[in-house]
């Protein structure tokens, strides 16, 4: 089986091939199919961002195209960044420009950590009128010190309960196996067995 994902982000196509190879799904990068740009994110909830991303390309390419919008909440500020995560130090804004940007905050605050979570909503828009969506989170807290080269974004910066090291500490495996969207990619692959029975 393949798939199409929507998603400009090289760190989450990567952990999306890795873990659906374990489920002999192959993924297909959108850029391989089309280089339309992708819909503006303009919904209040990663729910309404990930189909709306999902339905538009699906809809353009007449293929079955996941999308996932995901985020980190930190509980120091009241759950931001959230959906806006990937632009919390502005529009185009770097990994690093973000880390910095949340080291800032939480100094501000006088505040070393907080306890967070990383969400991940994941839709699967299919042609025929069909759509799948799970969701998944990962609980841990933020620090001030990054620490660790693997994963993306804010991962020097958070580490997961149950952990010391920081997610961008551990292999891309472990993450994938404990991660937000690690979890919610297996929940859809449980769906769409479910609906190949019928
Ligand atoms: O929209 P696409 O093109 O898929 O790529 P994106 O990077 O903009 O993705 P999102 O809109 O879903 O924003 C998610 C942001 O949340 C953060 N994030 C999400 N999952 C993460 C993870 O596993 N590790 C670290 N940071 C993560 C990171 O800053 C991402 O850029
Ligand atoms: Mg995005």
């Amino acid at each position: 089986m393949k798939v199409v994902l929507a998603t400009k982000n090289r760190g989450k196509l990567k952990e999306f091939q890795e873990k659906l190879k374990e489920f002999e799904i192959e993924v297909i990068p959108i850029d391989q199919i089309s280089n339309l740009e992708p819909p503006e994110e303009k919904g209040i909830t990663f729910c309404e961002n990930a189909y709306e991303k999902a339905k538009y390309y699906s809809e353009r390419i007449d293929l079955p195209v996941i999308a996932e919008d995901s985020g980190l909440e930190v509980e120091a500020l009241n759950g931001r960044p959230g959906i806006f995560s990937a632009r919390f130090a502005g529009e185009g804004a770097t990994d690093e420009e973000n880390n910095k940007r949340l080291i800032l905050e939480l100094k501000k605050l006088g505040l070393e950590n907080s306890p967070a979570r990383y969400v991940s909503f994941i839709f699967l828009y299919i042609p025929e009128g069909m759509g799948l969506w799970s969701s998944g989170e990962v609980k841990g807290k933020v620090i001030t010190e990054p620490r660790g080269e693997g994963g993306f974004g804010y991962d020097p910066l958070f580490i997961p309960e149950g952990y010391t090291k920081t997610m961008a500490e551990l292999p891309m495996e472990e993450k994938n196996k404990i991660s937000h969207r690690g979890k919610a990619i297996e929940k859809l692959v449980n769906l769409i067995k479910e609906v190949k029975k019928w």
